[in-house]
């Protein structure tokens, strides 16, 4: 089942815009007073060419021509101010756009680290990887340009019509009165345009995630044939994309047409209604010469407005989805850190990755500190999401699985670094990050110095083609890297489960996938990491448990059999069983 992650409402998407507007208050005030500065020094310059226009057109004396020059030197003063502030405002404008940006990217990628793994697993990686990449992309520009622009915009237009207010009260209703038949055109945008973009990237991570997933497993999908039926299902994908951003286009549309007719207007009657009063006495040409250069100032704050409107749109849907990830509910509650004593013990543990579908029931396992155990059972049994539960991977839906002497410590109890200090996975997946192999290493404990590096590779004999990398540590690896063999991506992994250190190891298949002459090399690599330490097996291979002290057998989400391989094997039971079917091939 796919459960997209949430997607926070307009209430919490406001409070987290006023949480930041709060955080960065001082900066805010300052770009806003330089903005408001560089407004008045723009609204002056019509000002002055309208005294301009009446000194020429009035009674010429002989101080007209110093008068024109003092105006011109003001005209030219203003014209410089408004230039300096807001190149000023721009600046500061971007630095504090950066910084808040910056803020909401570290914060999101926070939240996605911290996420349950259920809950992406069920969400499924397309949905994260929209939300982290093309929603992050749709906001950066708001947060970095957008909300200087718009608080420039605002001001503008409210210095503007302020100043046409002041100029000629008889002229500026010309002016204002066609203006104001924006509002309602864009507040029919509004309340259309908004959920159809939240649609919209929705139905974009849709696409995300299913090209994400088919690139991912394109070797599954080669070898079942798979391509057409995931093409088909891209198309079906693209197509409600497609129907989706024709419909926010033509609400596009009507908007610009609106806001076109709203700021065009504004020019027509100041110059119509201007004439007809001039005719009548009541205003000045100097006047009329202003608030007609107010009405064509306003053109470009009102067509940028249809800009950033739409933009406004997209990022709240966008911001709507990013917020959404901190709302996750965390599945566990780190209360303890200090761990003594014995390995994980399963108490009573059941567990659903679908409401009321339990895969374990009911189970019951105390691990003995420093033996082996082999997990074995049917495919499906429930034999990794056992091994899951002993690691603290997923908490159990019912039960208890606890580290520790006495009562013991719940797992998900403990910190995220006393947890991988009690008790780690290792997988089959052993993924190399783009970065130096140092960082590689140190995602397993970031406070490992050179030496415990180096160390922790000798352990898992890794040591020589390591110091043979050009950079040693600091070589980069992975992706744009050197590219590591399967075999020496597996001791990279080994080698961050001795730097971490734990007491308990559960493996899961950990070694199947690697073909034969790299998995006896990494058996070695594994035999030296498991040295000292109690490891549980989940094995598809029944040599392992053969070679393990005890063995438990699952079926059905129970464990059925527990005890010593040759034991199992006497008693003829369901082991006896999967013993017989193993050897017989
Ligand atoms: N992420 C998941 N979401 C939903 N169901 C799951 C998930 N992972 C496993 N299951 C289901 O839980 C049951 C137990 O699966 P599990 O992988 O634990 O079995 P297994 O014994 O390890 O199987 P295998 O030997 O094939 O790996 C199966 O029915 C499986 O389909």
């Amino acid at each position: 089942m796919n459960r997209r992650l949430p997607v926070a409402d307009g209430a919490a998407v406001r409070r987290r815009a006023v949480e930041l507007v709060r955080e960065h208050r001082g900066a805010i005030a300052a770009v806003t007073i330089i903005q408001l500065l560089a407004a008045l020094a723009s609204v002056g310059i019509p000002r002055v060419l309208g005294s301009m226009v009446d000194l020429v057109t009035g009674a010429v004396d002989a101080n007209t021509a110093g008068r024109l020059q003092g105006l011109i030197v003001v005209v030219i003063a203003l014209a410089v101010g408004n230039a300096a502030l807001t190149g000023c405002g721009e600046y500061l404008a971007r630095v504090l756009g950066e910084r808040v940006f910056a803020e909401l990217r570290e914060r999101l990628v926070g939240s996605a680290m911290h996420l349950p793994l259920s809950v992406v697993e069920s969400a499924g990686t397309g949905d994260l990887l929209g939300r982290t990449g093309r929603d992050l992309d749709s906001i950066r520009n708001v947060v970095q340009r957008g909300v200087s622009q718009i608080l420039v915009i605002v001001l503008t237009l409210l210095t503007i019509v302020a100043a046409a207010v002041i100029t000629s009260p008889q002229l500026s209703p010309a002016l204002i009165i066609p203006l104001l038949t924006i509002l309602p055109a864009a507040s029919w945008y509004l309340r259309y345009a908004v959920p159809a973009y939240r649609a919209m990237n929705a139905m974009w991570a849709e696409v995300d995630g299913v090209v994400a997933e088919t690139a991912d497993q394109a070797v599954t999908v080669d070898a079942h044939g798979l391509g057409a039926r995931r093409n088909r299902i891209l198309d079906r994908a693209m197509i409600e994309v497609w129907s989706t951003e024709q419909y926010a286009l033509w609400l596009r549309i009507v908007l610009i047409t609106a806001l076109g007719l709203g700021s065009f207007a504004p020019v027509i009657a100041v110059v119509a209604w201007g004439a007809w009063l001039a005719g009548h006495g009541a205003v000045s040409l100097g006047a009329i010469t202003t608030v007609s250069l107010y009405a064509v100032q306003l053109r470009t704050p009102v067509s940028e407005m249809t800009f950033w409107i739409d933009s406004l749109q997209t990022a709240g849907a966008a911001m709507s989805r990013i917020v959404g990830v901190e709302l996750v509910a965390p599945d566990r509650q780190a209360t303890s850190s200090t761990v003594t004593g014995r390995p994980p013990r399963v108490c009573g543990v059941s567990y659903a990755y679908l409401p009321g579908h339990d895969v374990l029931h009911d189970v019951d396992l105390e691990l003995i500190p420093g033996e082996r155990l082999a997990v074995v059972g049917p495919s499906g049994s429930g034999k990794s999401t056992l091994g899951r539960m002993l690691a603290g991977i997923h908490p159990p839906t019912r039960g208890r699985v606890t580290v520790g002497d006495g009562d013991g410590v719940d797992l998900t109890a403990l910190t995220e670094d006393a947890l991988h200090h009690e008790v780690a996975l290792v997988t089959q997946e052993h993924h190399v990050f783009a970065c130096s192999l140092a960082d590689n290493l140190r995602l397993a404990r970031t406070d490992a110095t050179d030496a415990e590096l180096e160390r922790a590779l000798e352990v898992v004999g890794a040591a020589e083609w390591a110091r043979g990398l050009s950079d040693g540590l600091d070589t980069l690896v992975g992706a744009g890297g050197v590219q590591l063999t399967p075999g020496q991506a597996q001791q990279v992994a080994l080698a961050r489960i001795v730097l971490m250190d734990p007491a308990t190891l559960v493996l899961d298949e950990a070694t199947s996938l690697l073909d034969p002459s790299v998995a006896r090399s990494a058996e070695r690599s594994l035999d030296a990491v498991l040295a000292g330490r109690t490891v549980v097996a989940i094995a598809h291979r029944l040599d392992t448990a053969a070679a393990a002290d005890r063995v438990a057998v699952v079926i059905d989400g129970r464990i059925v059999e527990l005890g010593p391989h040759a034991e199992l094997l006497a008693a003829g039971g369901e082991y006896a069983r999967l013993w017989r079917a193993w050897v017989s091939g």
